[in-house]
């Protein structure tokens, strides 16, 4: 389920984005399908042969000083070894080794952290391999020589990459549900934990000691357990707002990668903003069950409007996820916290729901029955037969005669007909649209 997570480090300018921007390839450049969320190119799926992997560029600030540049990829090194699974630290073969990467480097060493060093830029290996030997001071094993521009070298340099991929993925044998709580700084997501955890707290013992897992607390609640991912704590000082926003995305990214089951955490004293669309987009284009909790809603001023009125604006802005729930809460007093957790089982339970072919189709028969599918130019859209393929978002194959003339708003009525049989509240559903030929 969860993709391992390769993260991309290295001063400015030794070619992260371009190295980034060639792995993705040109495909991916706007997520068009969540909308009102326009994407940041910082992060994006990669698929090598058979491995699939989220690829994080955490550049992307010019530091003016020295010390300024030091610090800023000391962060960057720690955030990577926080959120990736392996690192791909880039290094320019023109510039050498420098002082600074030697810092990075022994930082990456002390972590024990899988490395891949990758020496940029070696646009001809026959003339520039002797000085790709330098790195070897590194001390973090093989550098690989690649150029990103000439596409040289890269299929060596993934080769080790997806070799570094955790074995037997530690989540898939832990059965655990995992739950991760997201939102904006200050939004009251560590204040919502640890009042969630009050007593119930128990040690994630079995989980190997990396860094990334010092985030996870284990909870039991009902006599079940289940794992927390915080995403709290971004440390702000001296950070400029475009180095906060782009750690708190991709550190949203790496939680949710892991999660089945994301809370988003909107506070009530600000309102629904843009950047809590953009972190919605990311647990909803990734399929997680999802909950909605409005914090804070102790602090403000509240008639008998107040609750439809904020619940219309999170809908608007929110509208990609109409299936998510809205609970009002709060971290200070309490308030439906135990509701909180109820909804979180309810939300996991539908995320793995399975309906029986048999059943899904007399649904599909009556809702055809009632709304008879769209044509264009004299041809009719035939729906032959709907099977779910799997959980986790739930998705569905729909078998049809030719998929051009399956409207975007009649899956939506096939959706919502299944919605309305067997709920599905809290998930995202998933549809494919498959042709099979006539009879
Ligand atoms: N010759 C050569 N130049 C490259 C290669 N890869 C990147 N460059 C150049 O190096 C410069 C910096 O590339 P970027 O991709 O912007 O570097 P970056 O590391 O993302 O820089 P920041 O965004 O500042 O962190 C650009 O002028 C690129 O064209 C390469 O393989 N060979
Ligand atoms: N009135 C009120 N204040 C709250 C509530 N929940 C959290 N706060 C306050 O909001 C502030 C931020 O809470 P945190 O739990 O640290 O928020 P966070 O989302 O974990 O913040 P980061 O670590 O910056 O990501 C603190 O001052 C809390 O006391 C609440 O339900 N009501």
């Amino acid at each position: 389920m969860a993709k391992p997570i390769v993260a991309i480090v290295g001063r400015p300018n030794v070619g992260k984005s371009t190295l980034f921007n060639m792995l993705v390839g040109e495909r991916l450049s706007i997520v068009k399908d969540t909308p009102g969320v326009t994407r940041d190119r910082i992060y994006a799926d990669v698929n090598w042969l058979n491995y699939h992997f989220t690829l994080m560029d955490t550049g992307g600030i010019e530091p003016e000083t020295n010390n300024q540049m030091l610090r800023h990829m000391r962060e960057q090194a720690e955030m990577a070894i926080e959120m990736a699974d392996v690192v791909m630290f880039v290094v320019d073969v023109k510039q050498g080794v420098v002082d600074a990467d030697y810092k990075v480097a022994e930082m990456l060493r002390k972590a024990q952290k899988k490395i891949v060093l990758v020496v940029n830029k070696v646009d001809n290996f026959d003339k520039l391999m002797p000085d790709v030997y330098e790195f070897y001071n590194l001390g973090l094993g093989d550098p690989y020589p690649i150029s990103s521009i000439g596409k040289l070298g890269i299929g060596d340099m993934l080769d080790e990459v997806t070799a570094l991929f955790p074995e037997n993925e530690d989540d898939a044998e832990d059965e655990r549900p995992r739950i991760a709580i997201v939102g904006k700084p200050n939004a009251g997501k560590s204040s919502i934990i640890n009042k969630l955890l009050g007593e119930n707290r128990v040690i994630v013992s079995d989980v190997a000691g990396t860094t990334r897992d010092a985030v996870d607390t284990a909870v039991k609640w009902n006599g079940k357990e289940y794992v927390f991912i915080d995403t709290a704590g971004l440390r702000r000082k001296n950070k400029i707002k475009e180095e906060i926003e782009r750690y708190s995305i991709l550190r949203t990214v790496s939680a949710v990668e892991r999660a089945d089951v994301v809370v988003l955490v909107i506070d009530a004293t600000e309102g629904i903003t843009e950047q809590d669309a953009k972190i919605a987009g990311i647990a909803h284009d990734r399929g997680r069950g999802m909950i909605i909790a409005v914090n804070k809603w102790d602090a403000i001023e509240k008639d008998n409007k107040t609750v439809s009125e904020f619940s219309k604006k999170v809908r608007n802005t929110l509208s990609f996820m109409p299936y998510a729930e809205i609970m009002f809460v709060s971290a200070l007093t309490g308030q439906r916290l135990p509701k909180l957790f109820e909804a979180i089982e309810v939300v996991i339970q539908n995320h793995s729901l399975r309906i029986a072919t048999g059943v899904l189709n007399e649904i599909l028969t009556e809702a055809v029955a009632m709304q008879q599918p769209p044509s264009d130019k004299g041809r009719r859209l035939k729906i032959y037969y709907m099977t779910q393929v799997s959980v986790k978002p739930p998705t569905f194959v729909i078998f049809v005669n030719d998929k051009r003339l399956m409207h975007f708003s009649y899956t939506r009525y096939l959706e919502n007909k299944i919605r309305e049989a067997f709920g599905f509240a809290g998930t995202p559903l998933k549809f494919i649209i498959r042709e099979r030929k006539e009879k």
